[in-house]
């Protein structure tokens, strides 16, 4: 049967990118969704925005929306101190299959648990199913109507904390509207615009920092 593109990817990290390297692994991605297959990782530009982030978050507990094929799990979870954990959601089962093979072979698994489920569902089973208090990072990279649902849900569960940090993808290309909206308009969250570029493309893109006020 016909290989997906999101295998074709794994199998490059595979036979190209160093074991229990993340870096490799990132960089190899990387290498083949710029020159092979373009493909939805947040890439090497956001990337680094999304490094400086994590960095002044520095999470004990981080969460992602989007998981994909793991490219922002293993970028994510590089940076994060001992003992600290990302907590990854992903929607379509066969990419959480490619992301789980994709996080063991970059040796992250034991910061990195992948869970397989609609956002909707698992955001409210974070604090008794998998013992969170509350986030100290947030990823948003999932469906782009998801967003602004799932940011009040984070809140109506009681998952944020002052001085939470949601980082948000595709603010401008696919575009999330009505989260920029919603983030913007709130008094309970103080928002920054990081322009850049959609990955792989010369297309215009941006990231939205909300820090969550209480
Ligand atoms: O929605 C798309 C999309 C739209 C059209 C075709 C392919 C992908 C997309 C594009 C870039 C992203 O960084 C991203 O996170 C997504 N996504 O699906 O979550
Ligand atoms: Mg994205």
């Amino acid at each position: 049967m016909n290989q997906s593109k999101e295998q074709r990817i794994l199998n490059f990290v595979l036979q190209n990118a160093v074991r229990g390297d993340p870096c490799s692994v990132v960089d190899t991605i990387d290498k083949y969704c710029s020159q092979k297959e373009w493909a939805m990782n947040v890439g090497d530009e956001k990337g680094k925005i999304l490094d400086k982030t994590v960095e002044e978050a520095n999470p004990s507990v981080a969460l992602e929306l989007g998981t994909y094929c793991g490219y922002s799990a293993v970028r994510i979870s590089r940076l994060l101190k001992t003992g600290a954990r990302l907590l990854t959601v992903e929607f379509n089962p066969e990419f959480a299959a490619i992301a789980k093979q994709m996080i063991e072979f970059a040796g992250v698994q034991d910061k990195v648990k992948l869970l397989e489920g609609p956002s909707e569902e698992i955001i409210p089973q974070l604090k008794k199913k998998y013992e969170v208090d509350t986030l100290d990072f947030v990823f948003l990279d999932h469906w782009k109507d998801r967003y602004t649902p799932d940011t009040i849900l984070l809140q109506e569960c009681n998952l944020l904390r002052k001085g939470s940090i949601l980082l948000a993808d595709n603010i401008i290309f696919p575009g999330a509207p009505d989260f920029l909206n919603y983030v913007r308009k709130s008094p309970h969250f103080q928002c920054t615009n990081y322009p850049s570029h959609l990955e792989y493309m010369q297309v215009e893109d941006a990231m939205e920092k909300a820090v969550f006020l209480g």
